[in-house]
């Protein structure tokens, strides 16, 4: 199965980010990835709910926000009202998980677990089936253009394992280091949805490598 896209707007130009999402909306991408982050969960400070609901007001593509912060049950209803139609919260960042999920699918939001690089994806056994989404990071969360750890791959197969025991409808989504060569592999390994930052927009022509990504 292709699969689905979602260009990450952190590598985007800010200075012309309407411009950017309005060239995505004529593209192949599936979703628009907006990375927040808090300063906190990661040491990075990137952007907010008054930008995730900007572009919702001129974007096509549903949203898909990833909550790089530290309680982020204080804004999952912030977020929802901004446009978000997949909100990720970190399961590192989650003492109550399985209530944080709730939260989210109370909105209308598909919900969404992601895991840190060193986070084993057995952690999620009592938790997979009551998720539309597993986003895996690739790199250690906080900044764009970092390489592609390895041992993700071992994970998405882990990952595909465990959904299948499970019955549950989820899909699984890889972020950080995603080019042609990785997606590859990716894809190979049973990724559903690759993010890419970097790779898209660092381009000469982001559409077209939109393309390529989903053509792998
Ligand atoms: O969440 C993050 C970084 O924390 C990612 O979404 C990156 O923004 C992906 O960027 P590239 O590795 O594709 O540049």
């Amino acid at each position: 199965m292709m699969p689905k896209i979602a260009p990450s707007i952190l590598a985007a130009d800010f200075n012309h980010l309407g411009d950017d999402i309005l060239m995505l909306n004529e593209s192949e991408a599936d979703f628009i990835h907006c990375d927040v982050m808090d300063g906190h969960f990661v040491p990075n400070i990137s952007f907010g709910i008054p930008i995730v609901k900007q572009i919702s007001e001129i974007t096509e593509k549903p949203l898909d926000v990833h909550l790089m912060i530290s309680n982020p049950d204080q804004f999952i209803h912030e977020f929802a009202k901004a446009g978000a139609s997949w909100l990720t919260v970190h399961y590192e960042a989650c003492v109550h998980l399985h209530r944080t999920v709730g939260a989210i699918k109370e909105q209308g939001v598909k919900a969404s677990v992601c895991l840190n690089p060193h986070t084993p994806v057995a952690v999620l056994e009592d938790i997979v089936s009551e998720l539309d989404m597993v986003l895996l990071m690739s790199v250690n969360p906080g900044f764009g253009g970092q390489k592609f750890i390895p041992n993700t791959y071992k994970k998405v197969k882990q990952l595909r394992t465990l959904i299948q025991e499970k019955n549950a409808e989820c899909l699984i989504e890889v972020d950080g280091g995603v080019n042609y060569d990785t997606g590859k592999l990716l894809k190979e390994a049973g990724a559903d949805v690759l993010v890419a930052g970097t790779f898209v927009f660092g381009s000469e022509n982001p559409k077209e490598i939109i393309q390529n990504l989903r053509d792998l």
